[in-house]
């Protein structure tokens, strides 16, 4: 029981019926912190679940026109049930007057264990008070506007930095999918997995295909992005993300541009670094579902700050989000690229190859040292972040996830045909085009002149390459296997390289390897790379 659920003021209250269970009520309060579901049980005492508002993603109110032989206590897909219910009421045209409002929440089950993950929780509130479906509409559209301006106060927190010119357009979202990234299943998961999600919570999109390399770039670098006010998301693998960022920081106003947008990738490349390493801090169980965490991410409207390395080189800038690599890694990454088609496991296959033929490389490394990490950075991230989301619920003990109260209209008479065909997504407002490999995105003006490209961003406050680098810092000049410097904690999502990288800690962690190490420690260290 949640000792505190007195002292909040609801601000909305109801009792239901569990119509499943006859003689079962709950009074159902919604309050700041979520729907409080308290369950007078036989014995006058009562029980009381919490479904945190931060785990809810959407509630849609519908009205039943089904025709069906279910029975109104509880409906079944399978017909020959229906005597198992003992208050057989079937329905007729006019026989339902109640309106439904259905609650959609991704509760963490297991917490703590091996198995932990986030499953669908879908609450049903059947209003019935009045006799006209119109009279027990308005009190269903209460609820759901309530619990949509808690929703939505979650990612206008206040901040997003909207741009002074009145351009802002809060609830738009551009989603960005790599067809070709990691084993070329992006459209498919973008369909089955994504857009269920983000109709459920509301969001309004608008959906670019990439149809060749640098395309999300030269998007990113021309478009109006002012108009995706919830952000911009990458289906696709770090490499696009990449894209994203760099072609930003090619645009004149990249500043402001940064301060705006928020950026979000769900995994589908074959690396997933940054997925996976946003997932890792914030203690989200990535391995059960990749995509539906990284999707609740994006729609729970959860945002914190995250590092950018400027990477200079002596013919290019570039802004660089997880790590730099030399030797080793690298070359299993760049040199794998041929085996593409066999997603994660090309890392894994490579990698033998390469010890089979271990190189090394001469260089001279110069770094900075960092004493100590806690006074001398900035370790505070998430605990003081908006992103202390996803709460396991007070549930008692043995409680049924999915509480009914009525029936559950979205299984029985919301029967949209599942979308086969991709060209006939549909956002709110936006109309996908088409699927060929020519990109869909047909109506984003164009800001620069094509000619206009170069590298902006911020300036560098170290040393140009070519002169000494500031006394107090370490110089070494070898031969190495590799080094490896990371920003976030996993460069992909089974390769941990630091663990203790935070997103927004302004520190850059260095794994050297030098010439001269076996075969077999190399071995060891490429699988500890795991864990
Ligand atoms: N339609 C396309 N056809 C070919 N290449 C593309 C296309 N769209 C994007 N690219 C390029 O593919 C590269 C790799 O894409 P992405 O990062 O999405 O997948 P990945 O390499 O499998 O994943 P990861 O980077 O996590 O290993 C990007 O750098 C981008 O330049």
């Amino acid at each position: 029981m949640d000792e505190n659920r007195h002292a909040i003021v609801p601000i909305l209250e109801e009792t239901f019926y569990a119509l499943s269970r006859k003689q079962l009520s709950y009074r159902v309060s919604l309050t700041p912190v979520g729907l409080y579901l308290t369950k007078r049980c036989d014995d006058d005492s009562e029980k009381i679940d919490l479904i945190n508002i931060k785990d809810i993603i959407g509630c849609k109110s519908m009205q039943n026109s089904a025709k069906s032989n279910n029975c109104a206590c509880r409906p079944t897909k399978n017909t020959e049930n229906i005597n198992e219910c003992q208050v057989h009421i079937p329905y007729t045209e006019d026989a339902d007057c109640s309106a439904y409002l259905c609650v959609y929440a991704y509760i963490l089950k297991n917490k703590d264990m091996k198995n932990e993950k986030r499953d669908k929780m879908t609450v049903t509130l059947r209003f019935r008070n009045f006799n006209s479906y119109d009279e027990n509409n308005k009190v269903a559209t209460t609820w759901k506007l309530a619990i949509k301006s808690l929703l939505k106060a979650r990612y206008e927190d206040g901040t997003i930095v909207a741009p002074a010119d009145n351009q802002y357009l809060g609830n738009r979202l551009l989603v960005i999918v790599n067809p070709k990234s990691g084993v070329g299943k992006s459209r498919e998961i973008f369909q089955r997995k994504i857009v269920p999600i983000l109709n459920t919570a509301d969001v309004d999109y608008d959906l670019h295909i990439t149809c060749m390399q640098n395309d999300a770039r030269n998007l990113m670098q021309k478009s109006d992005i002012y108009k995706w006010g919830r952000g911009v998301i990458v289906l696709g693998g770090d490499g696009l993300m990449f894209e994203v960022i760099n072609g930003l920081m090619e645009r004149p106003d990249w500043q402001r541009a940064f301060e705006y947008l928020t950026f979000s990738v769900i995994p589908g490349g074959s690396g997933n670094g940054m997925a996976k390493s946003i997932s890792f801090e914030t203690n989200e169980p990535y391995n059960q579902d990749p995509i539906l965490i990284s999707v609740l991410n994006v729609v729970s409207g959860n945002r914190c700050p995250m590092d950018l390395v400027r990477v200079e080189t002596l013919t290019e800038v570039v802004f660089s989000f997880l790590s730099i690599g030399w030797g080793f890694i690298a070359d299993i990454d760049i040199e794998s690229e041929r085996l593409r088609m066999l997603g994660s496991p090309r890392f894994t296959i490579w990698s033998i190859a390469k010890l089979i033929a271990l190189r090394s490389y001469p260089a001279r490394l110069s770094y900075c040292k960092i004493n100590n990490l806690e006074i001398e950075t900035r370790m505070n991230n998430f605990t003081i972040s908006t992103f202390d989301n996803f709460h396991e619920p007070v549930t008692t003990e043995n409680e049924p996830l999915s509480i009914e109260f009525g029936m559950d209209p979205l299984e029985e008479f919301d029967k949209r045909d599942r979308i086969e065909s991709f060209s006939s997504i549909i956002s709110k407002r936006t109309a996908f085009m088409s699927v060929n490999e020519a990109s869909s995105f047909t109506s984003i003006p164009e800001l620069l002149e094509e000619s206009e490209v170069w590298v902006r961003g911020p300036i560098s406050r170290l040393p140009p390459l070519s002169d000494p680098v500031p006394s107090d810092w370490e110089v070494i000049e070898d031969e190495f296997v590799m080094i490896h410097a990371s920003y976030l904690s996993h460069i992909s999502e089974d390769v941990i390289l630091a663990p203790k990288s935070k997103l927004n800690d302004g520190v850059i962690w260095l794994l050297i390897i030098k010439n001269g190490i076996s075969r077999t420690t190399l071995l060891q260290v490429n699988t500890s790379f795991e864990t």
